[in-house]
């Protein structure tokens, strides 16, 4: 469903059909564009777990409507043992992106109590409903408010091409829309700012690569693809002018659990100094964690670094060997940035610096709440 132009909602329901809710496999992006249907609670989970939607804020938009997915299919008299056995499923998929707990339990505080299944069905639907549609406004708000450093920055250099690094994709593809990470950088070239992107492709699974380079070629944002291992010797060139990336999981404290290979972007800009900003939703705080060390990483399949899937030149995708077969690789799938590497975070309410009193400031009514509080 094209909502704004060249943007796509990631996830929306069936217009028809509210059984139905729809995504696109990014799996086959930048390649192919294909939409699929939702049907139940176990399509949600496995397209969570599988990556055909993934970025924190997309997996806690699937996780909302795999809630309202249950509810649509659970018999009235098991409504509310098949939303306790929906949560326990969605929450299995994936575990760093603390979206994903948050959504299931918010969906769980809206309908468990309601005295009918009707009752629980609607109230399951609306609350999977604001969740998507939230993030949707959350990011455009970032977007907002990380403009006005891309445009300070720009007013520094004299109004010379801003070259802005970005790590893994924080785009619009990995939120129902706009994205955190992309966000400001759309906004600022709405404002007319002359902006290149370095692009970190991102192994192993290349979010960089295949969606942050295909998002920007649909914006028509000037982008360069790089390798990981380049972003700190652009840097030492002089070649940087600001890093900008996303977060699955940020502790009330600052701590930033981020793509593998964020961590030593943030070392890079640190020695050269140069501001290192992480876009988020307060939907990815952990109100729970004070250190960035108690966050769980994901530890994916080694075989995502020993192949490699792309498309043949007659157009096939395929999945390939880059390694011998007995080669063992370890995934982890996420790092942690402490605090005192990130510059500032810039959140739908403004930008704030990555200390618990500043956060707890902007946000007082989420830090002191139970319901935004996940275990
Ligand atoms: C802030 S959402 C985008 C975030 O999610 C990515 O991880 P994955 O593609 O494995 O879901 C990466 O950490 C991005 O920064």
């Amino acid at each position: 469903m094209n909502v704004h132009g060249t943007h796509y909602r990631t996830i929306w329901p069936d217009p028809h059909d509210p059984g139905i809710i729809n995504i696109i496999d990014q799996r086959l992006l930048p390649h192919r564009f294909e939409i699929k249907p939702l049907h139940s609670v176990e399509d949600a989970h496995r397209a969570i777990r599988e990556m055909m939607v993934r970025g924190a804020g997309l997996i806690g938009a699937t996780a909302g409507y795999g809630m309202h997915l249950a509810a649509m299919t659970a018999d009235d008299g098991q409504i509310r043992e098949k939303l306790a056995e929906a949560a326990s499923l969605l929450r299995s998929a994936r575990p760093t992106a603390v979206n994903l707990a948050w959504a299931v339990r918010r969906v769980l505080a809206a309908a468990e109590e309601l005295p009918t299944a009707a009752a629980i069905r609607q109230a399951a639907f609306a609350a999977a409903s604001r969740i998507a549609d939230e993030d949707a406004q959350f990011c455009q708000a970032i977007g907002q408010h990380g403009k006005q450093l891309l445009l300070e920055r720009w007013e520094q250099k004299g109004r010379k091409t801003l070259n802005v690094l970005t790590h893994c994709n924080a785009g619009w593809l990995a939120f129902v829309d706009y994205g955190s990470a992309t966000a400001p950088i759309y906004a600022a070239r709405d404002e007319g700012i002359d902006l290149h992107v370095w692009v970190d492709e991102t192994r192993p699974w290349n979010q960089g690569a295949r969606l942050t380079c295909w998002e920007l070629e649909q914006e028509k944002v000037p982008h360069t693809l790089i390798t990981d291992n380049a972003g700190g010797h652009l840097m030492q060139q002089g070649l940087v002018d600001l890093v900008i990336v996303g977060s699955d999981r940020t502790t009330h404290t600052g701590d930033v659990a981020n793509k593998i290979g964020t961590y030593l972007k943030a070392l890079a800009a640190r020695d050269n100094d140069i501001p290192f900003y992480v876009a988020l939703p307060s939907s990815t705080f952990d109100w729970n964690l004070d250190n960035g060390s108690e966050i769980q990483i994901e530890q994916r399949s080694g075989e995502e670094i020993t192949k490699i899937s792309g498309l043949t030149e007659d157009g096939r995708m395929e999945t390939i060997a880059i390694t011998a077969a007995s080669t063992r690789a370890r995934n982890d799938g996420f790092d942690i940035t402490p605090a005192r590497l990130v510059t500032a975070l810039i959140t739908e309410r403004g930008v704030v610096p990555p200390r618990a009193e500043a956060i707890h400031m902007l946000f007082a009514d989420q830090c002191s709440s139970p319901e935004h509080h996940i275990r």
